[in-house]
């Protein structure tokens, strides 16, 4: 459905070019939620513009539902853009319109008859849960409420494609939560394909089904998410995980774990950070081994939550047993596909 090759952008600067976009190549999927996290100056959104041309790339080529967009003559761009729909964090709405004026904007200025207009609007209004506030103004309305008409408006010209860029960033949890459940629930009545930009790894947890995450105008790391949560490879990856998913133990946790064995020393002590995912949080992983080997195991710390309808959790236990016994368990653990790593020498 998107197809981004070789995308760089440079913009001047009073120090000379910025370099924001530097070799992006990406290809999305028709019907995916894709999301694209980064620290703030990463180039998401210098990124997510390109998809549809409202950024030139400096070089590169960007395809979307298989047209070229930089082959295009300028009516053939606002076409295309029609496919293309867009959220933005702080909504856009035009303040002296209504709930239903704003939807029905992109009908009008596409001189659709208001008969037209209302057989689309009212549906729209229905689905994103605005039909008693269609006479409302902007100022009237909470943030929460106020996307749900950004939404409505994006999907006035029946897009293919939804971007979403930090729609949910000027939101409170629980609103961020139902504005993400609404993208899903768009997502699949509709197949829509979304591509939604965050700093926010709740953002993705909760709706994407693959990630990319973007460092210094670079992907770094791509792939279904929960795969790049069990296994970040970049450092950028599990600093940002570490929101969701503790990457690390406490400083006390670490510090009260030490005094403890300085008192009672035991030389087959470990720390180890167990991440699981998918079928293997069903498996009984801690007894199974504990009875096995006549482990001792100290959860220290730990959560255990949900990606995609999978467990999916990490936790942090200190490990000791007889002579090769944990060495054991950690084979068995690997074997089963559990991630276990030593988080430092106790
Ligand atoms: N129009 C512009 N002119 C010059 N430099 C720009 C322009 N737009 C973005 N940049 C620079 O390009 C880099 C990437 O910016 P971009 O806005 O794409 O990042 P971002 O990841 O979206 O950041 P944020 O989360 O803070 O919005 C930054 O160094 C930024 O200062």
């Amino acid at each position: 459905m998107i197809d981004l090759e070789g995308i760089y952008q440079t913009y001047p600067g009073p120090q000379g070019p910025v370099e924001a976009l530097r070799g992006i190549d990406l290809r999305i999927a028709a019907g995916e939620v894709f999301g694209i996290i980064g620290r703030s100056g990463a180039g998401k959104s210098s990124l997510v513009r390109t998809i549809n041309w409202l950024n030139r790339p400096s070089q590169g080529t960007v395809t979307v539902a298989g047209r070229s967009l930089g082959d295009l003559s300028d009516a053939q761009l606002r076409e295309a853009r029609r496919d293309i729909g867009m959220i933005f964090q702080h909504f856009n709405l035009l303040a002296s319109r209504t709930v239903y004026d704003n939807v029905a904007l992109p009908l009008e200025l596409a001189h659709w008859s208001a008969d037209r207009i209302r057989a689309r609007v009212e549906p729209l209004l229905e689905l994103v849960g605005l039909s008693a506030f269609r006479d409302r103004y902007p100022a009237q309305l909470s943030g929460g409420q106020k996307q749900r008409v950004g939404i409505a408006r994006a999907l006035a010209s029946q897009p293919k494609v939804l971007l979403s860029d930090e729609a949910t960033s000027a939101l409170d949890p629980e609103t961020t939560r139902s504005i993400l459940a609404l993208l899903r629930d768009i997502n699949r009545e509709l197949g829509l394909t979304i591509v939604l930009i965050t700093h926010q790894m709740q953002v993705i947890k909760q709706v994407a089904d693959r990630v990319a995450v973007i460092d210094g105008g670079r992907i770094v790391e791509c792939g279904p998410v929960l795969e790049v949560f069990s296994r970040p490879q970049h450092a950028t990856t599990r600093s940002l995980i570490e929101d969701v998913v503790p990457q690390s133990l406490p400083e006390a946790v670490l510090a009260r774990v030490q005094a403890q064995l300085q008192q009672s020393p035991d030389a087959s002590a470990r720390l180890l950070r167990l991440v699981f995912a998918g079928a293997q949080g069903e498996q009984a992983l801690l007894s199974d081994v504990i009875r096995r080997f006549n482990l001792d195991l100290n959860i220290l710390h730990g959560q255990v939550d949900e990606v995609q309808g999978q467990p999916f959790g990490s936790l942090s236990v200190l490990a000791r047993g007889d002579a090769g016994a944990v060495a054991q368990a950690v084979a068995q653990w690997r074997q089963a596909g559990v991630g276990v790593e030593e988080l430092s020498h106790v």
